[in-house]
């Protein structure tokens, strides 16, 4: 079967408008994704706990609609994201940068969940979160224990941020957001 070109699909996609982007957001447990999803739509911190299933929220950010999933990251519930990475256009990975003992996992962890074919032409992009708390690890250390030099054929970007704070949100989401433009077009 063709592919369908319809009016708003071809004119939609050249506009940027009438897309819809499908975004996870995943890391284990405590890292701060639902603080991350919340504040980017809100502006807001919340107050939150452990995610049992997901949260899913639609966001308007420069002409695109994107529908964020934020999914529970602790270990039990981990073998379900793979249920939800069919047309993910990107992932973003939130690491808490405090947590040194847990690193290697969260390591293998994205490593595990990279090899899905589903997510082959998925963007990432890594919060080195909780950058506000003393002690946290650099993004360039974060970087370097989760192996990212090692992908390859893959666009990604790592940033520090603090979702308390507000900081590093808006800038990792524009260079998703200029990525997911470029692919799609
Ligand atoms: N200091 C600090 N605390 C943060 C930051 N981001 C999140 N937190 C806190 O970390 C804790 C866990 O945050 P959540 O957003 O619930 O973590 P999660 O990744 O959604 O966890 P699960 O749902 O269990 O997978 C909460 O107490 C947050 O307030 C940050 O940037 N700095
Ligand atoms: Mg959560």
């Amino acid at each position: 079967m063709g592919q369908v070109f319809s009016f708003t699909n071809i004119f939609g996609k050249l506009w940027g408008i009438d897309k819809e982007i499908r975004i996870l957001i995943l890391g284990l447990d405590g890292a701060g994704k639902t603080t991350i999803l919340y504040r980017l739509q809100m502006g807001e911190v919340v107050t939150t706990k452990p995610t049992i299933g997901f949260n899913v929220e639609t966001l308007k950010y420069k002409n695109l609609t994107l529908n964020i999933w934020d999914l529970g990251g602790q270990t039990s519930i981990r073998p379900y994201w793979r249920c939800y990475y069919s047309n993910t256009a990107a992932v973003i990975f939130v690491v808490d940068s405090t947590d040194k003992d847990r690193i290697d996992i969260a390591s293998k962890e994205l490593h595990t969940m990279l090899k899905e074919e589903e997510l082959l032409d998925s963007a990432l992009l890594v919060f080195a979160n909780k950058q506000d708390q003393p002690g946290a690890m650099t993004a360039a250390a974060v970087s370097q224990a989760l192996n990212l030099t090692d992908l390859k054929d893959r666009s990604w970007s790592i940033v520090a941020s603090s979702a308390i704070k507000g900081e590093g949100l808006t800038e990792g989401l524009d260079w998703l957001m200029d990525v997911i433009k470029d692919e799609q077009l």
